[in-house]
Formats: C-alpha cells, structure tokens, sequence
C-alpha cells in the first residue's frame, strides 16, 4: 500500500483586540468542521496575542514571539487590532497591521467585494453577483508609510510625506493585472494625478505594465470620482488598484455596498507570506456581545485557503455562506437579524 501524506499547514492565529476574538473563532470553528470531513489537507494552528491588549500588558502590541511566528507559518489569520483609547505618546493608534504588512513586506492587499444577498445591498436593485469586484489596495508604501514621522515642536504645522517606489507601483500594478487576467479583465487606477506628482508617477507606471497585459482593458479614475461610481455604477468595476490609504478608505465604502463591515474579507500577500483579515477593526462599540458578524473573517479564511492551494476547500466555505445567506433569517444585528455570531457560525458550518 502506497501512503500518501497530506500537507499540514500551520496557521498563526492573531485574535487582537475587541471583536477580533470572536470571530477568528468563528473561523476557526469553519475551518475545524471542514477538516473533519477530511478535505485532503490538515492545518495546526498556534494562537498569539497581539494589539493593544498586549500592549497594555507588554509593552509591545507586536511581540517579536508573535512576529516570529508568522514568520514561519504557512499563513496568518487574524481578527483585528487596535482601540482607540490606547495610543504611543505622539496621539498616534497602535497599529501593528502596519507593521506587520511592512515588515513581511505583504505588498498586495486585496479586497474582494461580493454582493451575496440582493437584500443586503443599500443600493436597489442588484442581484446576486452583480456586485463583484476586487480593490487592490497598495499596502506597504504610500501615505501609511508616514506614520512615524516626527512633527515640529512648535506645533504650528504638521506634514506626513506620501512615498511611493518604482519597484512598489510596479509590483502591486502587475498584481492587480494578474488578477484581472483571472477575472473579467479589467483593470482601474484609482488616483489622484490630477493634483498629485506621485499619482503621476504611479499612473505612468501603471500604464507601463499594462502593455504587458493587451488583453485586459483599463481605465484611469481619480480617487474622488471613483468613490462616486463605485456606488453609481458599482457592477463596472472588476479590478481597482490603488495607493494604500485610498484603499483604505475606498474598502470601507465598498463593504457598505454588499451589507457592511461584517461582510468584507481582506488578504496581506507577499511573496512566501500572507496574511488574512476581515475588512473591518475592532468594533469596540460591540466587542463581547456575540454580536459580531463572523461572515468576513469566514470568507477570509476561505482567501487564505485559496492562497495555499487549497482552492475546492475556498469554494467550499464561499459556497456554504452562500447557502446560510440565502435564508434572510440569517443575518447578525449589524443587518438587521438576530443571530449571534456562533449561531450564524453554525448555519453556515450546517452548509459545508
Ligand atoms: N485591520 C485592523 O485591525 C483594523 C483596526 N481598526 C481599529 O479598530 C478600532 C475601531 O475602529 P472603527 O473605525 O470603529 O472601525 P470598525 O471597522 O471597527 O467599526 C466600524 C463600524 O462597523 C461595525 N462593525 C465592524 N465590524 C463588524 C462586524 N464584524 N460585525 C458587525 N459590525 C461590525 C462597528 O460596530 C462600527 O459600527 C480602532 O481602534 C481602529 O484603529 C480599524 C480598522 C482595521
Ligand atoms: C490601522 C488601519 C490602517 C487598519 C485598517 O483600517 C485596514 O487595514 O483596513
Ligand atoms: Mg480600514
């Protein structure tokens, strides 16, 4: 008999601060109820504390145990990270997703935006899937890269510098080709070179690597029309590439587009690295309710199955939420139901 061995991935586990406990759990939980009906693969997975809890406890929101770790794994999940209460003596957040991203050097952060449900969307008239577009938000460079910077102590002004490379716009605009390639083959910039000399630069850039991509048809479209059109003309959009902040910004709104924070899964790849996260922060406004909407962290478990090849078991888990959504019954406060976050955890594992 001929034993084939099934890969074993390690997953580090980062629950952070206010919600980010409950629903990493409700991931975990999916990810558990899939092993169990032996998909072929296995994960193990090491939990470490990280964000402003560990902070207030350490020091550090970012042990380097903890940094360590994800490292070495084969991938992260994460929760969220933050509280607005705990802050470095500048007035600055925590925020050790910066650093992670910067430091593992997760360039490419994209954010996948799926309308599930024709009730969730605050926009009239979509149905399933007509809403179905990823923003490419650039993660390591761009006005995020400031944060640091030190202010005049006289206090009568304050700068942050918006920094962007050759080899960063290179990089995330080729990412964002490929996806595109894997798509429906379009792919937007979103930027600001109407004013700006670094979105200038971006956009040469941009249209630089697209003569590599002949097949995918592009667009230019400054930051401030695009959040217009994303909520006009939503089902235009295939691929948006970005700056980082704008990314920031631009996701917000487009998890509005299909129900809210709750429903926004979000990736920090790198070349032999990645990191998975819902779209959202901390809700500390309903932290340790059992009110959080687990559907983004699932469906972000579901990217890092994808991300490690496990793509069966990613449809899976993308199918099964499909299912527990199709029921308008199952839906958390933030939509208007009245699950808690382990009941809709369950529906959704019921559709494995
Ligand atoms: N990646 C991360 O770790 C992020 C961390 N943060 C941090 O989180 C903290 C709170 O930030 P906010 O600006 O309030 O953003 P937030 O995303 O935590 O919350 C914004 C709104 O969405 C709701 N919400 C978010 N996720 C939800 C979920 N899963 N289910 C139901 N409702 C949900 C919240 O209740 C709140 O009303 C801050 O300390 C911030 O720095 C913010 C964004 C991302
Ligand atoms: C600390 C924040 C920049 C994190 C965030 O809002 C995000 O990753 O979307
Ligand atoms: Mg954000």
């Amino acid at each position: 008999m001929i034993l084939v061995s099934q890969p074993n991935y390690n997953i580090a586990v980062l629950p952070g601060d206010g919600i980010g406990p409950e629903v990493t759990s409700a991931a975990v939980a999916v990810l558990d109820a899939l092993q169990a009906s032996g998909p072929g693969f296995s994960l193990s997975y090491s939990e470490h504390s990280v964000g402003a809890g560990e902070f207030l406890k350490s020091g550090n929101p970012l042990p380097d145990e903890a940094f360590e770790a994800c490292r070495a794994s084969h991938a992260v999940l994460l929760g969220a990270m933050g509280l607005p209460g705990v802050r470095w003596p500048d007035g600055r957040e925590m925020t050790p997703q910066i650093d992670l991203r910067e430091r593992l050097d997760l360039y490419a952060g994209p954010r996948p935006i799926y309308l599930y449900s024709a009730d969730d969307s605050p926009l009239r008239g979509y149905q399933p899937g007509e809403i179905d577009f990823v923003i490419v938000r650039e993660n390591t460079e761009g006005l995020f890269s400031a944060r640091g910077s030190v202010q005049p102590e006289d206090r009568l002004s304050a700068s942050d510098v918006l920094h962007l490379t050759r080899k960063g716009c290179e990089r995330i605009c080729r990412y964002a080709f490929e996806e595109a390639m894997r798509r429906r083959k379009k792919c937007s910039l979103v930027d600001k070179a109407n004013v700006l000399p670094t979105m200038v630069f971006f956009r040469e850039i941009f249209d630089e690597v697209a003569k590599d991509f002949p097949e995918v048809a592009t667009e230019h479209i400054y930051v401030d029309a695009a959040a217009l059109f994303l909520v006009q003309r939503p089902q235009s959009f295939d691929v948006l590439v970005t700056e980082n902040m704008f990314g920031d910004i631009l996701s917000d709104l487009a998890a509005g587009l299909v129900g809210g924070m709750g429903m926004a899964p979000s990736g920090d790849i790198g070349t032999d690295c990645a990191v998975f996260q819902p779209s959202h922060g901390t809700a500390p406004d309903i932290a340790g309710q059992g009110k959080a909407n687990p559907v983004g962290t699932i469906l972000s478990a579901a990217l890092m199955l994808d991300w490690l090849g496990e793509k069966e078991a990613a449809i899976r888990i993308q199918k099964a939420v499909k299912m527990a959504l199709s029921n308008p019954a199952h839906r958390t406060p933030d939509m208007g139901g009245k699950e808690s976050t382990g009941s809709l955890t369950e529906k959704i594992i019921a559709n494995l």
